[in-house]
């Protein structure tokens, strides 16, 4: 599924962010403040812009009807607050779609088991751990079989294990990933294209090797990089010095 922002404005906060991503691992990665969170709730619907408009498959998010079948949403605002079972928290992602109980427990049965958390199926959610929660409401996302999956820091909490399983899916997927990733050496393994935001702004967007330079880290982040390719994948990553530029 297609996924435009165009020149989204939301006041005082992003100005004139335009993103296009489809069936494809897009990347959002900036300093803390500078509006990755909000560009993502402007696509799912959390925030309406002032300005701009987001589409999906060409149609506006915030007209559409049914955007919850297309798309599912794992934000800093996730929450369960009551005291389901992880079974119950995953079959939540069931909601939006016509009730098919043989076919709804077998999607709740895979998503679980594919983020690795089937061992927990009967656990209170809120008894959880930090990282096993993540992974349940990863899983509630995958639930819904969505077209398009925003993902806000989906590695926070995460062990390096799970990092990775997290993110390598989500190229499995094969559907429109939109992801605010923190860190940068994850991004350029697993992202497609990243846009790099500062103070609001869309700074510069391309592939990782592209986007991931030292003068543009050095710029945007006020630490110095360097780049080195990843020994087996080739893929570039950063090595920082320890001081921090002004
Ligand atoms: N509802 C709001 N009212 C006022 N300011 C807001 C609101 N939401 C966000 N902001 C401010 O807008 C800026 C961008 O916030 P946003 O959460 O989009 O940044 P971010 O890039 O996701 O940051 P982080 O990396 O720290 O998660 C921040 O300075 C934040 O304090």
């Amino acid at each position: 599924m297609r996924v435009e922002i165009d020149q989204v404005t939301v006041r005082g906060i992003i100005e004139d962010i335009t993103l296009h991503a489809e069936n494809e691992v897009v990347g959002i990665v900036g300093p803390n403040g500078s509006g990755k969170s909000t560009t993502l709730r402007c696509v799912y619907r959390a925030l309406k812009p002032a300005a701009g408009t987001v589409l999906l498959d060409g149609s506006d998010v915030h007209k559409r009807q049914h955007v919850a079948r297309d798309l599912a949403a794992l934000t800093q605002e996730s929450q369960v607050e009551f005291d389901f079972t992880v079974t119950e928290v995953v079959e939540m992602g069931r909601l939006p779609h016509d009730r098919d109980p043989a076919r709804d427990r077998r999607v709740v049965t895979e998503a679980l088991a594919t983020v690795d958390v089937a061992h927990l199926a009967d656990r209170s959610f809120l008894s959880l751990s930090g990282g096993e929660r993540q992974r349940v409401l990863i899983a509630r996302a995958l639930a819904q079989e969505p077209r398009v999956l925003v993902l806000d820091e989906p590695t926070n909490h995460l062990d390096i294990r799970h990092q990775l399983d997290v993110l390598g899916l989500t190229r499995e997927l094969g559907v429109t990933v939109l992801t605010v990733l923190h860190d940068l050496n994850l991004a350029a393994s697993y992202c497609d294209r990243l846009y790099v935001l500062d103070e609001g702004r869309l700074v510069t967007s391309g592939t990782p090797a592209e986007v991931l330079e030292p003068s543009l880290i050095a710029k945007v982040f006020h630490v110095t990089a360097h780049v080195v390719n990843h020994p087996t994948t080739g893929v570039p990553q950063l090595l920082f010095d320890q001081e921090v530029t002004p």
